[in-house]
């Protein structure tokens, strides 16, 4: 399998703290890359560096060339859905969605009959079709997650940067959506990368993970090399249990004990 987006090296600082030192990952064509770490670690502002969005030393490329430095080569090259859906203009879903074919559009910016079908395509499989003519803010955090997504998708980048595409679903969403992800990696070979916290996803949705330690170490492998209880715990602070359930894989964070006054108060 081609090796397709490879950061590697990447230093940035933000003020006066250094966020991200010699960080890196590799992201496979046709396969669901985790990033995973604890709150604050650099999560966020790694995908932030690898889209472009933020000036970082080190180096990040596509099949081995660098990303280019135009911003619509970009777009066509790597789609990036940030965290939280901060939506303020009173668009439908369908035109939402649509502006993510902005990238393939011609200099008078007219939709053709291919963006037409991708946006209804990717409408379909993120489930909001149904909601194609409702106004975005008026919307459900989870109805609005999805249309970001399918905003993000209809770009048809082969790189997808998703930063946290499940936290406002439901159970049965969160499966659908990474489920979605993977069938985009795999029958459109794009290497899909996302940001999660629910560790039990991560190993039963992904092919690669990409652990994010706060000593700034990088783990990558597949889930029985990265998720194991000694990296976990050193992670995030508390004990794991890894294990089996209904034959997927559950990672267990246990409570830790005394159990903190932050939680005991129960604030
Ligand atoms: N503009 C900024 N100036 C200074 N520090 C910042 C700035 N933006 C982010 N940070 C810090 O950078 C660190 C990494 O933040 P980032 O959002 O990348 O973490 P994360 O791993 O995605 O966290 P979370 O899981 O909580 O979303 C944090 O300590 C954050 O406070």
């Amino acid at each position: 399998m081609v090796t397709m987006l490879t950061a590697s090296g990447l230093t940035l600082r933000l003020g006066r703290r250094t966020i991200l030192d010699d960080a890196g990952f590799t992201a496979r064509r046709g396969a669901v890359t985790g990033l995973i770490g604890p709150n604050g670690v650099g999560k966020s502002t790694l995908l932030r560096a690898v889209a472009g969005l933020l000036p970082h030393g080190g180096d990040v490329r596509f099949d081995g060339q660098p990303l280019p430095a135009d911003a619509g080569s970009r777009a066509r090259l790597l789609g990036y859905l940030p965290q939280g859906h901060p939506v303020h203009w009173p668009l439908t879903v369908r035109r939402t969605v649509a502006l993510g074919r902005l990238p393939h559009l011609g200099p008078f910016g007219r939709a053709g009959r291919l963006d037409e079908d991708a946006v209804e395509r990717v409408m379909a499989a993120t489930g909001v079709a149904g909601l194609a003519a409702r106004a975005v803010p008026t919307l459900s955090g989870g109805e609005r997650a999805r249309v970001m997504l399918a905003r993000v998708l209809a770009a048809d980048a082969p790189v997808l940067l998703a930063d946290e595409p499940t936290a406002a679903l439901d159970p049965g969403h969160q499966l659908r959506i990474m489920a979605l992800l993977r069938a985009e990696a795999v029958e459109r070979q794009r290497a899909v990368v996302v940001v999660l916290h629910d560790l039990s996803l991560a190993a039963r949705c992904c092919d690669d993970l990409v652990l994010l330690m706060p000593d700034r170490r990088v783990i990558a492998g597949d889930a029985a090399t990265v998720l194991t209880p000694s990296l976990l715990g050193e992670a995030y602070g508390v004990a794991f249990a890894v294990t089996r359930a209904a034959d997927v894989p559950v990672v267990l964070p246990q409570c830790p004990t005394p159990i903190p006054d932050i939680i005991q108060s129960g604030d």
